[in-house]
């Protein structure tokens, strides 16, 4: 049974002049990949050193300038992953790896041989400092709790003297994580933190990193915000640290906590690709990211091709990505809905290539993302007339004038009613030329002659072996008076439009090459009857003449 009153709110701090909601973003943070380490430890089978080698490539690839490539004083795997890199000289020169430490001695010691011969290191140590932990895990009090960390920072630091002593030229960057930040008293992790930092004593020159942890998401993003702002306004010597953002997801709000915590200041963000990590996640870099970019933000990561990157995450993750995850999912660029397909339509032809993005339910283009329009749209029985004239002239090159797309809707719902599902561009196109094109089974047309007296075009055709004969001021006139004179019924033009198809020949020789074909579309009304012909010829002559004649046919 369910029970509300069996929880109870976080408490976070009271700002009685919090900034942060006046803040916009103009600029990326320093990103790190958290994904070797926390994504991996979150899965149940962690990644082998292949898996995290190709794992590490990709990041690389994109443009990550810290990874956190795991917990070294964990497993012998972590360790030699870690001794991989640097004996095979696989850390480019602008790349810094982070590794994760608990304030325990010889886990310290034994990461730092894991990382001997390294050119710059983020050591990051970490202690729990949540009130349920220290309470119920560790049975300590506030200032055990701090002595910890202090403790921690100070065998951070004496054996980076130590190493230094191998390895002068290595570079160490101290990290602290109070961890679990979110569900601790504010001003008390401000306290623990200053006390690390005075163990560290680091300058505006040479600063050490706070992460702040949202280990458990347990408030809403607007307190987190509050939280990280209360730190930051809170933090002695500010200048000298830079302030790392760490969230999970399980509240569904990780990137909306970390996006909020930038805004109250933070310079940097730890998160996954995908958002893997413990439970229902960390926090989803490409989301964040990728909502910077659609703000016109840069957001100093490559993720452009993600046919390229999202099988290596689901391959060293064996976690499948969700047809609607942001921005990369199969189909968040797709729109099944008649309005929405419309909406699209016109947007895109209203697009000008250097012009800022304006289409409806597209908030970015999707050829950033590497997406065709092609699959922009997909006809359902849910479509509408635009979704139809869209995927013919996307896919087929055809430009329905709207009367032709409002002729043919019901045909293709028919058809997607009947399918039951997504209907084929192929499918599509066969019912649209089935139902206009006319073929040389249904009428054969020999030659034709057309003569121009004055403003009068007299038209002659052989149609089925038969001569007919009419006069008009211009071909189609012409045409319908031919059909007026062989069958007593006149018949009228509403609307009639045409447009060049090009299509690709194979020559014989192999080479392909450009051929433009005649569109005709007529609208036509015969007696009480309004119907439709559309044909594909060489010119545009026969093309009119056999739309005209497949209408009078339909
Ligand atoms: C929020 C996070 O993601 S934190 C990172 C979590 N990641 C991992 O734990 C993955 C890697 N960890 C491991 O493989 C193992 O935990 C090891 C090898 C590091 C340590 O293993 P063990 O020594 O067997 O201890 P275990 O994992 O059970 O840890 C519990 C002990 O560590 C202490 N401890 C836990 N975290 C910390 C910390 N950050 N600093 C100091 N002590 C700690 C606990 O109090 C407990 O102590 P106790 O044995 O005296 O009761
Ligand atoms: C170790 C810390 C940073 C962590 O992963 C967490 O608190 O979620
Ligand atoms: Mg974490």
């Amino acid at each position: 049974m369910m029970n509300p009153a069996k929880y109870q709110r976080t408490p976070t701090p009271q700002l009685s002049n919090r900034q942060w909601p006046n803040n916009f973003l103009t600029k990326a943070p320093i990103w790190v990949s958290v994904d070797l380490r926390d994504g991996n430890q979150a899965l149940a089978n962690p990644m082998t050193v292949e898996q995290k080698l190709a794992l590490w490539h990709q990041l690389i690839a994109m443009g990550f300038k810290t990874i956190e490539i795991g917990f070294p004083s964990a497993s012998q795997l972590e360790f030699d992953f870690t001794r991989r890199l640097i004996e095979e000289n696989l850390i480019p020169d602008d790349v810094t790896v982070q590794v994760l430490v608990q304030a325990r001695e010889h886990l310290i010691e034994r990461t730092y041989e894991s990382l001997q011969g390294v050119k710059q290191a983020v050591i990051h140590v970490y202690n729990t400092t949540s009130i349920v932990q220290r309470e119920n895990v560790f049975e300590k009090t506030k200032d055990e709790i701090k002595a910890m960390a202090v403790q921690g920072a100070k065998w951070v630091q004496e054996y980076a003297l130590k190493a230094a002593k191998t390895n002068p030229h290595s570079k160490w960057i101290f990290q602290y994580s109070p961890e679990s930040f979110s569900q601790t008293e504010t001003d008390y992790a401000v306290e623990v933190c200053q006390a690390v930092m005075d163990v560290w004593q680091p300058t505006p020159e040479n600063k050490c990193i706070l992460n702040l942890p949202a280990t458990v998401e347990s408030t809403s993003p607007n307190r987190f915000a509050d939280q990280v702002e209360y730190f930051i306004t809170h933090l002695k010597n500010r200048e000298s640290a830079l302030i790392s953002i760490h969230t999970h997801n399980d509240r569904g709000c990780a990137v909306a906590a970390a996006e909020l915590s930038l805004l109250a200041g933070a310079d940097r963000i730890e998160g996954t690709l995908l958002g893997n990590g413990e439970r229902t996640g960390n926090m989803d870099i490409v989301t964040l990211a990728m909502n910077l970019y659609s703000e016109g933000i840069d957001p100093e990561l490559d993720l452009s091709q993600p046919n390229k990157w999202v099988p290596v995450v689901e391959e060293v993750t064996q976690i499948q990505t969700h047809p609607r995850h942001p921005w990369v999912g199969d189909v968040v660029y797709t729109a099944y809905s008649g309005s929405h397909q419309d909406a699209i339509r016109k947007c895109l032809l209203k697009q000008k290539p250097d012009a800022p993005w304006n289409v409806a339910y597209l908030p970015i283009d999707p050829k950033d993302v590497g997406r065709d329009y092609e699959a922009i749209i997909r006809v359902n029985s849910q479509s509408g007339k635009a979704g139809s004239a869209f995927v013919l002239a996307q896919e087929y090159g055809l430009n329905l004038p709207k009367w032709v797309q409002l002729d043919f809707a019901p045909i293709a719902q028919n058809l997607a009613e009947k399918q039951g599902g997504v209907v084929s561009h192929k499918d599509l196109y066969s019912a649209f030329s089935e139902q206009y094109f006319l073929t040389e089974n249904n009428i054969q047309i020999n030659h034709y002659h057309l003569d121009r007296e004055g403003e009068i075009e007299h038209l002659s055709l052989e149609v089925n072996g038969e001569i007919w004969q009419g006069s008009g001021t211009g071909t189609l006139s012409a045409l319908c008076d031919a059909w007026h004179k062989r069958t007593g019924h006149s018949v009228d033009v509403i609307d009639y439009a045409e447009h060049a198809l090009h299509t690709l020949d194979e020559s014989p020789n192999g080479e392909q090459g450009k051929n433009a074909q005649a569109m005709a579309y007529v609208y036509l009304q015969q007696d009480d009857r309004r119907t439709v012909g559309v044909a594909i010829a060489r010119d545009t002559v026969s093309a009119m003449v056999m739309a005209l004649l497949k209408g009078l046919n339909a």
